[in-house]
């Protein structure tokens, strides 16, 4: 399997940001034969590998392998024919090596694969003090390479593309993975192999020394030492370097004191095995089988659950957090304020109890008030006082209108409130007056009435809820007063004006849920879309950053069998966020139908795989986690805001009620709250919250397939 490149050059980015990282690079490695490229960080090494992998193509010039181009179906690059080992480690940490190693076998259907998966182990060392067992999470970096290259050689490839494998390895293993590489050249196996280690190469049959985009020389590095009269191939690279570079530049000097290159000589005493003897033998021609969709289910769904297994205290946390969130919801949300610190400033009586006055039916009848012969005393505002719910309202009292102010600056108090010096005269006024006069009142007849309210404004509830509950203790306490003298007239021409108490939203039909009960189904729907969407995009990129992917890539599994079964794999923790929702609603409206229920479910459960399919499609579109929150953020968001669930979406401009027609939460949102809070399948609108998800999940999962196949894994 020989690789020629053939002046190819490779740049990255576009316009202003393009750099060109290959400049005309041609190179020859045999069929058989292990090559060496060395070079300083950054001169290109990996990219050249990209490039046989077709994870590059080229701007120019050409790359071919076997006389065919990377990326071609039959000969399987990516795919069976190549063992790729990355730079990064790209090993799932939650696994052992045995299991990792089973796992890369069985993609590319390896015979007699526990045979192979103990003799990889046993060549790298790695069977040794039960190191085959240990999760290669707590394993050395070292060791975690070994891994790496394990993987690499499981399936017996035809070609070697090995980036720094001996990084971190100890010199005697380092031997043991050339003379074993040496082997594999001699059996016709073709590597290619970057390293750090100059010396290292020279049991290479060709090294290609590279600096900046392009191949200063490649030969056979005996003959080369040979022919330049050199003992080390390092002397040679800084040679051909200093020819490259003209002798005023300060680059030059930097080679010359040593300072350019982060390349490494060899340790002392590490004598390298070399295989030269061993004559390469004839091209191995058995036909690619390219891993399929379907042969790759297996490993791939036992893998993911594998991983579920490893992270079941995660998992649990991720499968319960819709039933944390709701509980925190109805507990927190929607229930009656109480607990108040409310300051009273009351200019007209001290309240103190004993002097109280005792408001009896005698002080006041009908006929007295209409011949306005009547007193309520002067502490009325006292009464009022009384009468406010203590479990409400925890009541703080100022001597001045300033001090009260204070405390509400400082937080110490929610609000405060302020009875008039002639609060009760006012009062008595006014009930004449408006027994008089049929219910129109002055002004300033209504000015002395009043309780004055300051509150913080900026909690609108809280502002609310004082208010409300300060006009019903003045209700209640004229009903109280009223209804036990027999003077329900007077009670109803007292309460009627201006102390009505607002009823629930309008919007909602059935008054008798709380406020988090009526929002309980949006929400649920709403979560049960996002949630899964947060841990689709979250394992799905930890793969992607580990590296993962792309050695799936490489080993040509085919993207859409990642997903799905990354998907499927996920619904066991989807299920459990579903089914522990259902339960919740049944807690919460028991008389919901089993029907309704089942429907319910189905609704959720399109819900979850558009949110599911959303996280992939996210995922495909960036490429660092940051961009994944930032995205995800993007989408929850919007989502939240015009899903209906906090305010109805007819206020809206139009603009936005168009655009949150086009979410898949939002119909599914307003359906929910129909279905169980009528208890009936039969709503207006359903299709939209059927089909809105299934058109979501098909975009979003073909979208991700589609980008990845546009412009691979980022
Ligand atoms: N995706 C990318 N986008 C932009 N520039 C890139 C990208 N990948 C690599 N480069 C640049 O291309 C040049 C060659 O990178 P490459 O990874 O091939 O070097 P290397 O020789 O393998 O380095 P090292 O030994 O440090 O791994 C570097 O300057 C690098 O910054």
């Amino acid at each position: 399997m020989d690789i020629v490149f053939d002046n190819v050059c490779l740049s990255y980015g576009r316009g202003k940001k393009r750099f060109s990282a290959l400049k005309g690079v041609s190179l020859n490695v045999d069929q058989g034969t292990i090559y060496g490229l060395v070079g300083p960080s950054g001169s290109g090494k990996t990219s050249i590998l990209s490039c046989c992998l077709d994870l590059q193509q080229p701007d120019s010039g050409s790359v071919r392998i076997a006389g065919q181009n990377p990326g071609d179906k039959h000969l399987g690059i990516p795919g069976p024919t190549v063992g790729y080992m990355p730079q990064e480690l790209s090993v799932h940490a939650f696994f052992n090596p045995r299991e990792i190693l089973h796992y890369y076998g069985k993609i590319f259907n390896v015979q007699d694969l526990e045979q192979r998966v103990t003799t990889v182990l046993e060549l790298l060392d790695l069977n040794q003090n039960g190191l085959d067992k240990r999760q290669i999470g707590f394993m050395s970096g070292g060791q975690k390479r070994r891994v790496s290259l394990a993987c690499a050689m499981v399936h017996n490839p035809r070609l070697l593309i090995l980036d720094e494998p001996t990084v971190g390895v100890d010199p005697l293993l380092r031997r043991a993975i050339w003379t074993e590489l040496n082997v594999l050249a001699s059996s016709g196996t073709t590597v290619l192999i970057t390293t750090h280690y100059l010396q290292e190469v020279a049991s290479a049959s060709k090294v290609g020394f590279l600096r900046d985009g392009r191949i200063l020389l490649e030969d056979d590095p005996t003959q080369l030492m040979a022919q330049r009269h050199e003992t080390s191939l390092e002397k040679i690279f800084l040679d051909l370097c200093l020819d490259e570079i003209p002798h005023s530049s300060s680059e030059r000097l930097s080679i010359e004191s040593g300072s350019a290159f982060e390349l490494e000589p060899l340790s002392h005493g590490s004598t390298l095995a070399s295989s030269k003897e061993i004559e390469p033998s004839e091209e191995r021609n058995e036909p690619v089988a390219n891993p399929s969709f379907r042969s790759v289910l297996n490993p791939l769904i036992l893998k993911n659950m594998k991983i579920l297994q490893r992270h079941t205290v995660l998992l649990s946390f991720q499968a319960i957090l819709p039933l944390l969130t709701y509980l925190m919801f109805l507990v927190c949300i929607g229930r009656p304020l109480h607990g108040l610190d409310l300051g009273i400033v009351n200019e007209e009586s001290a309240c103190c109890p004993q002097q109280r006055t005792n408001l009896t039916c005698l002080a006041m009848s009908l006929q007295m008030v209409l011949r306005r012969e009547f007193t309520l005393g002067e502490d009325v505002s006292c009464h009022v006082i009384d009468n406010l719910d203590p479990h409400i309202f925890s009541l703080k009292y100022f001597k001045s209108f300033e001090e009260a102010k204070e405390s509400v600056v400082l937080g110490q108090t929610h609000g405060f409130v302020r009875f008039p010096s002639d609060f009760s005269v006012g009062l008595e006024q006014r009930i004449a007056t408006l027994v008089d006069t049929d219910n129109t009142l002055e002004d300033d007849i209504l000015s002395h009435t009043r309780m004055f309210v300051h509150t913080d404004a900026s909690n609108v509830k809280v502002f609310a809820s004082l208010r409300e509950n300060l006009l019903f203790g003045l209700q209640k306490f004229f009903i109280q007063y009223g209804e036990s003298c027999h003077l329900e007239q007077l009670v109803k021409t007292i309460t009627s004006p201006g102390i009505a108490i607002h009823s629930l939203n309008p919007e909602f039909r059935h008054q008798d849920y709380d406020l988090s009960e009526l929002m309980f189904p949006g929400m649920m729907t709403l979560l049960l879309n996002l949630l899964p969407m947060a841990l689709t995009a979250d394992q799905l990129m930890t793969d992607k950053e580990a590296g993962l992917l792309l050695r799936d890539f490489v080993c040509r599994v085919p993207f859409s069998a990642v997903i799905f079964t990354q998907l499927f794999c996920q619904l066991v923790v989807v299920m459990v966020q579903l089914v522990s929702s259902l339960i919740l609603v049944l807690v919460l409206f028991p008389t919901t139908s089993i029907g309704v229920l089942v429907f319910a479910g189905f609704l959720l459960f399109l819900q979850a795989c558009c949110g599911m399919a959303m996280g992939v499609f996210i995922c495909s579109l960036c490429s660092s986690r940051d961009q994944v929150i930032q995205v995800g953020m993007a989408v929850v968001m919007p989502a939240f805001i015009v899903s209906g669930i906090l305010w109805p979406r007819s206020t809206m401009p139009e603009v936005l009620q168009v655009i949150s027609a086009m979410i898949p939460t939002t119909f599914a949102c307003d359906i929910m709250k129909n279905i169980i809070l009528n208890n009936t399948i039969f709503v207006n609108g359903l299709w939209k919250a059927i089909l809105l998800p299934t058109a979501g999940s098909a975009i979003f999962f073909f979208g991700c397939l589609f980008m990845v196949s546009r412009v691979g894994l980022k």
